[in-house]
């Protein structure tokens, strides 16, 4: 059985949309609907691409966003970055565990700073990162593309990781998230939801889009078809 524990979150990544009016794109797709915003942090080092840092994630405090803030660290090293996104107002914090020298360190710094922590796999890394702390992790997030970029399709073989995960999450007898984050849209979510993740990040497939609401129903609908019995 695949059954997710909780129930199906949607999360936008910022990374698609329109940064001069980024306040105002984060509004407007909390009230289409959106219940985490998904937010890419890139450092030109970890991955070939520059986004933006721990001042925008606090500006968008200060505008008034109260909704959960999931950052997706894609930095090297990491622990620095963890202290800044804490200050700045996240409530999830994941990084790349081959990116960290001291992954329990540093998924105890986040916990320590009172956000929920994760790690996040590429398409190629392997499961054995989990080993030893699934008594630790919020949340998983496995890359369904390499990460660098929005707008890159779904690598099929995620289907089996995730799969693999939800089976070691009911293992643990613990309730953590299992994110999918990459090539994420409406044709292919319910696929994903019945292989066992329970949050999707789409940012094209979202931001893309002229109505924005249209899309995150589009996207609920076929998570009401997932059959996980
Ligand atoms: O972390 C990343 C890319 O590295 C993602 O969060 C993307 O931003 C998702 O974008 P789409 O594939 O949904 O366009
Ligand atoms: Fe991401």
């Amino acid at each position: 059985m695949n059954s997710p524990a909780k129930p199906y979150l949607i999360a936008p990544s910022i990374l698609s949309a329109d940064f001069a009016r980024l306040g105002e794109e984060v509004e407007k797709v909390l009230e289409s609907g959106a219940d985490v915003i998904h937010f890419d942090v890139m450092d030109n080092h970890y991955v070939p691409n520059l986004t933006f840092g721990s001042m925008i994630c606090k500006a968008l405090r200060d505008y008034g966003v109260e909704a959960p803030i999931d950052v997706h660290l894609m930095v090297s090293p990491v622990d620095s970055m963890i202290e800044q996104f804490l200050e700045a107002g996240a409530s999830i914090i994941t990084f790349h565990p081959e990116a960290s020298s001291h992954i329990d360190r540093s998924l105890q710094l986040i916990k320590d700073g009172g956000a929920e922590c994760g790690l996040v796999l590429n398409p190629a890394t392997p499961l054995h990162y989990l080993d030893y702390v699934m008594d630790k992790v919020d949340q998983i997030l496995l890359m369904s593309v390499n990460p660098g970029y929005g707008g890159q399709s779904f690598i099929d073989s995620t289907l089996d990781k995730v799969r693999q995960v939800r089976q070691r999450i009911i293992t643990s007898g613990r309730d953590i998230r299992l994110e999918v984050d990459g090539g994420i849209k409406a044709s292919n979510i319910r696929a994903i939801a019945e292989a066992g993740a329970d949050m999707f990040v789409a940012g094209s497939a979202i931001f893309n889009q002229e109505d924005y609401k249209a899309a995150i129903d589009e996207m609920r609908a076929e998570l009401l078809l997932a059959n996980n019995s």
